[in-house]
């Protein structure tokens, strides 16, 4: 089937990777605002018999979504014989229950809404915390990517002799991971969380390894504060600057100076996002994905 990428604005070098890695054109998705705060869409037409892959990671996702959704259901009234959405950041996992009364499950409906637009959805390690599928967020034609290979890969050529830590039970899965794949020590701490900016980390044992250099890796950086916790605890402990290292930068505001505060050596994610901090590329396993 013929394929076209279509990048939504702020995706387009991720995009660009991706139409490069699978050998597919790719084109813009035009958004212009009106006085009045309303879009106008405009896409590049389909081909008949074309496949249209709409590119949009969803972190900051509430103005992402409405031109998203006139995207995807242009391409569709003009002929796409399949709208796919490559969204490598899938947002409102995390609200994945209703934690008091009256609350939204966000998950469940945002899972949905996609799942009526578009015929497949791919994301990179999605954050399933108390949801164990996409299925049970309502994405049922939710396609995961793993990226364990690719966060190993980078570890491996610039750390040498890591130690990779998890700060909490949720990232054991990525640890356990990657520490088999580059033949390291991985270790995972514990969490209690008790707000949106207010965490504590609790350190293993990790007497074992002393001389490593420490590795945090997690699934996501949000406000900081899980890394930031988990690096002052090791420094605590006599451990050197540890690299932090996660699948999704989603950095809100004011997150790279608190990890810097809590004196981070370094904050490496992929491009996932496109962040300053996006040095691990994803084009290639979402192209393998896409053709799979
Ligand atoms: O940078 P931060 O603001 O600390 O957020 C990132 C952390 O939050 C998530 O876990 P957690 O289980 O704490 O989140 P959840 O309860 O929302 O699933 C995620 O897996 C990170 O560990």
């Amino acid at each position: 089937m013929k394929r076209r990428i279509h990048a939504l604005p702020g995706n387009q070098a991720l995009a660009e990777d991706l139409a490069r890695h699978g050998g597919w054109p790719w084109t813009t998705v035009q958004v212009r605002r009106f006085p009045d705060e309303e879009s106008l869409v405009t896409v590049t037409p389909p081909e008949k018999g074309e496949e249209a892959v709409l590119v949009c990671t969803l972190d900051r996702p509430d103005p992402k979504l409405l031109p998203l959704l006139l995207a995807a259901g242009t391409l569709r009234e003009l002929g796409a014989a399949r709208v796919v959405l490559v969204a490598p950041y899938l947002a409102y996992l995390r609200q994945d229950a209703r934690f008091h009364p009256g609350e939204a499950v966000a998950a469940g409906i945002f899972g949905r809404l996609l799942d009526g637009l578009f015929d497949a959805v791919l994301t990179v390690d999605p954050h399933l915390h108390r949801l164990r599928t996409l299925a049970e967020a309502g994405l049922s034609r939710g396609r995961v990517v793993h990226v364990a290979a690719d966060l190993a890969a980078w570890i491996a050529a610039h750390v040498a002799h890591p130690l990779i830590l998890g700060p909490d039970a949720e990232s054991a899965q990525w640890v356990h991971e990657v520490a088999a794949r580059i033949d390291a020590p991985g270790a995972v701490a514990s969490k209690v969380r008790h707000g949106d900016r207010a965490v504590t980390v609790t350190l293993p044992d990790l007497s074992a390894w002393r001389g490593r250099t420490p590795v945090l890796l997690d699934d996501i950086i949000a406000s900081g504060h899980t890394m930031a916790e988990a690096a002052r605890a090791l420094r605590a402990a006599g451990w050197p600057t540890p690299i932090c290292v996660a699948v999704h930068g989603v950095l809100a505001e004011g997150a790279l100076d608190l990890l810097r505060s809590a004196d981070v050596a370094r904050v490496v994610t992929t491009d996932s996002i496109a962040q300053h901090t996006a040095r691990i590329r994803l084009a290639g396993a979402l192209a393998t994905a896409l053709d799979a």
